[in-house]
């Protein structure tokens, strides 16, 4: 069986997705130039590389398309519905270290946790005519920790791609979800992160797309046993 493997293309963990295979003893290498989106492993011809981007890795590891990948874990949990079932975690990597955080406007003295949180979105509607608006690429993490976990029903997502932090101050959603590492972004735009306000805590992650054709393959289990043996 020829079994691909997704690696990141470019942005923030692609060399240390190609640092952790080499590490593991499968070293990756472009198939024709540097630009080329498909690679392999040195040695290996049963494995073949995919390169794409960090979200694209998410959605291929649901479709089945691709054996494993590696990506973060935040994209895996937004991007696939029940996640744990159509893939597994195989390791962690430790790097794209990263939490998914509610964030809301420093001003609000009042509001430190969720449960403050949820007394202003019930009060919302009466005191601004309209719902409390989360600006977020998050929808689903944000829908799951808003209404399954802290049961708050009254909000209203507004779609961002970027720039998420400046939504508040820009007069296009109240608080937010994003992704933080430093915290400096969080800061620079006055917001504060809520105490039990972290959603999850992300880093790039070796995962497998769950296939019966993977059980019991010695292949299959060798890589999975050699990245891990190299953390
Ligand atoms: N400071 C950070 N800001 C944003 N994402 C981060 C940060 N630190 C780590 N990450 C992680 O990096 C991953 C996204 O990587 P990156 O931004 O390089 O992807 P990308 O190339 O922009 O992908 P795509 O085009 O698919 O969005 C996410 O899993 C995220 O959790
Ligand atoms: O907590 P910090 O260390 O400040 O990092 C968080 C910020 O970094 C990311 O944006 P980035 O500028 O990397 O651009 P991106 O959204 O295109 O990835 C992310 O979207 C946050 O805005």
């Amino acid at each position: 069986m020829t079994i691909t493997i997704a690696l990141p293309s470019k942005g923030r963990m692609k060399d240390d997705a190609a640092a952790v295979f080499e590490k593991a003893g499968l070293p990756i290498v472009a198939v024709g130039n540097e630009r080329s989106y498909r690679g392999k492993v040195e040695g290996r011809d049963d494995i073949e590389i995919a390169f794409l981007s960090a979200s694209e890795i998410a959605r291929e590891l649901g479709a089945g398309t691709v054996d494993f990948g590696v990506t973060g874990e935040d994209l895996i949990r937004e991007g696939l519905v029940d996640a744990d079932r159509q893939v597994e975690i195989a390791a962690r990597l430790g790097f794209g270290r990263a939490d998914v955080v509610v964030a809301v406007p420093e001003i609000w003295l009042d509001v430190e946790t969720m449960a403050d949180l949820g007394d202003v979105a019930a009060d919302f509607r009466s005191r601004h005519g309209r719902r409390l608006q989360i600006a977020t690429k998050y929808w689903r993490l944000t829908q799951q920790f808003f209404s399954s976990q802290h049961g708050i029903q009254l909000y209203r997502i507004v779609e961002s791609l970027g720039a998420t932090e400046g939504a508040p101050a820009a007069g296009q959603a109240d608080i937010i979800v994003d992704i933080t590492s430093t915290g400096s972004t969080v800061k620079a735009n006055h917001l504060k992160i809520l105490s039990d306000g972290v959603i999850l805590k992300s880093e790039a992650c070796l995962v497998r797309a769950r296939k019966a054709e993977h059980d019991g393959d010695p292949q299959i289990k060798g890589i999975m046993e050699a990245v891990q043996m190299a953390l």
